[in-house]
């Protein structure tokens, strides 16, 4: 990966001068506006909006443009290194695929799509336990590439312990525990849309294939899907939980746990203070607290707070490669992409989440590079100042 951004910019040239009309979108407001295009009012809410009057998904793109980057010059950039180290594994860069559920809802071929995609690009996917095809059946869709599996915290003990065991056995490297979504927040448009994509069925394939949670049914999820996804809504999150719990979490999975979720520097230090391996901060894309900062706002506070003791990750808001190189630039190790996939997988399924992840590769290798950098790992704050 010397100069990738290059490369992908002298194929798009080479296209010259008879352009494809029909090529995919390149300006990520396209890619949303294409989406909006193909999806039905229900789905394309549910995946582009947020909770209440949606401030706080407004804050996580201003919190990017409250920094700038200022461009250091002569010196030598010809060769650039995307790959960054995380608990002992090298990942090719510092993408991830974020975790969301049910993208059946956003292309017939969902997770298994978006999960290729990643795989191709070697960005690490991130199955959500509310995905539509089972953690089982987007591993094999993999191969050997890498993917983490996210857990929402289940009330039934069993069914979590199950989920881990699962997920370790179809080669997940890592545990990300997301804790903002005990339930779901308040979220208008859905409301208004009479919209929530679990009550037809999407989004509970690991739920329905668990031994588990199958046997706490009266009768078989096929026989009576109603009371299945009955038992799903009162069991998914667990608002009880407390950082003691998080024992149970250690004691069922030899992975590395990740938190997702933090925002305040206190519960990065209560996340020290208990033993996890990695911290995700983020505010669910805004939608969850409406009113809750943005998270690259979030960000330098936590990272002070941890130090260089375990890794921090953020998303919510990561639109272009600038926003690639403030967030690294700010103390985060990776970041994660979250809705500009899902716009990928809404025009173009495999293809256009490939698109979206090779350009924003891209964009990435060639910002860092132009500001000066040559390794995405040895980003710091020094390339940054803040304009108000
Ligand atoms: C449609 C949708 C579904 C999501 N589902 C999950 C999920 O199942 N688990 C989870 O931890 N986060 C979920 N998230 C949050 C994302 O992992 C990530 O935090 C968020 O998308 C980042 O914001 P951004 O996409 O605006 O950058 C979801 C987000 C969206 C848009
Ligand atoms: O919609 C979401 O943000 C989300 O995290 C979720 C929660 C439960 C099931 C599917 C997605």
């Amino acid at each position: 990966m010397s100069n990738y951004g290059n490369q992908i910019q002298f194929k798009v040239y080479q296209t010259m001068p008879d352009p494809d009309p029909d090529r995919l979108p390149v300006v990520y407001e396209e890619w949303e506006k294409r989406a909006r295009e193909v999806l039905e009012d229900g789905p394309y809410d549910y995946i582009a909006g947020g909770a209440g009057g949606e401030s706080t998904m407004d804050a996580n793109l201003e919190a990017f443009k409250k920094w700038k980057i200022v461009p250091r010059m002569l010196r030598n950039v010809e060769s650039r290194d995307l790959k960054v180290e995380l608990f002992g594994h090298t990942y090719a860069s510092p993408l991830m695929l974020a975790p969301i559920g049910v993208q059946s809802i956003i292309h017939p071929d969902g997770e298994l799509a978006a999960a290729k995609a990643s795989a191709e690009m070697e960005v690490p996917y991130i199955t959500s336990s509310a995905s539509t095809r089972t953690l089982e059946e987007i591993a094999d869709a993999m191969g050997d590439a890498p993917r983490w599996f996210q857990l929402y915290w289940n009330k039934d003990p069993e069914v979590t312990a199950s989920f881990l065991k699962r997920a370790e056995n179809s080669g997940y490297s890592a545990i990300v525990v997301t804790l903002d979504t005990p339930m779901m927040a308040w979220r208008e448009k859905d409301l208004k849309n009479v919209y929530l994509p679990f009550l037809a069925g999407e989004g509970v394939g690991n739920y329905l294939s668990d031994p588990i949670f199958r046997s706490r049914l009266e009768k078989t999820p096929e026989e009576d899907p109603a009371s299945a996804i009955m038992h799903w809504t009162q069991t998914f999150g667990n608002p009880g939980l407390t950082w003691e719990d998080l024992t149970f979490i250690k004691e069922h999975t030899n992975l590395p746990i990740l938190l997702k979720g933090i925002l305040h520097p206190e519960d990065a230090k209560l996340a020290l203070e208990h033993g996890v391996d990695g911290i995700i901060v983020s505010n669910h894309g805004g939608r969850q607290v409406d009113g809750a900062l943005g998270a690259l706002d979030a960000l330098p506070e936590v990272c002070e707070a941890v130090g260089d003791q375990i890794p921090v990750l953020m998303d919510s808001g990561i639109r272009r490669g600038a926003d690639v190189v403030k967030a690294l630039s700010l103390g985060a190790d990776a970041v994660l992409v979250g809705r500009p996939c899902m716009y990928g997988l809404a025009v173009a399924g495999e293809r256009g989440v490939r698109e979206v992840l090779q350009n924003m590769l891209a964009d990435l290798d060639l910002t860092i590079a132009l500001a000066g950098e040559t390794a995405a790992g040895e980003l710091d704050s020094s390339v940054l100042r803040k304009s108000e």
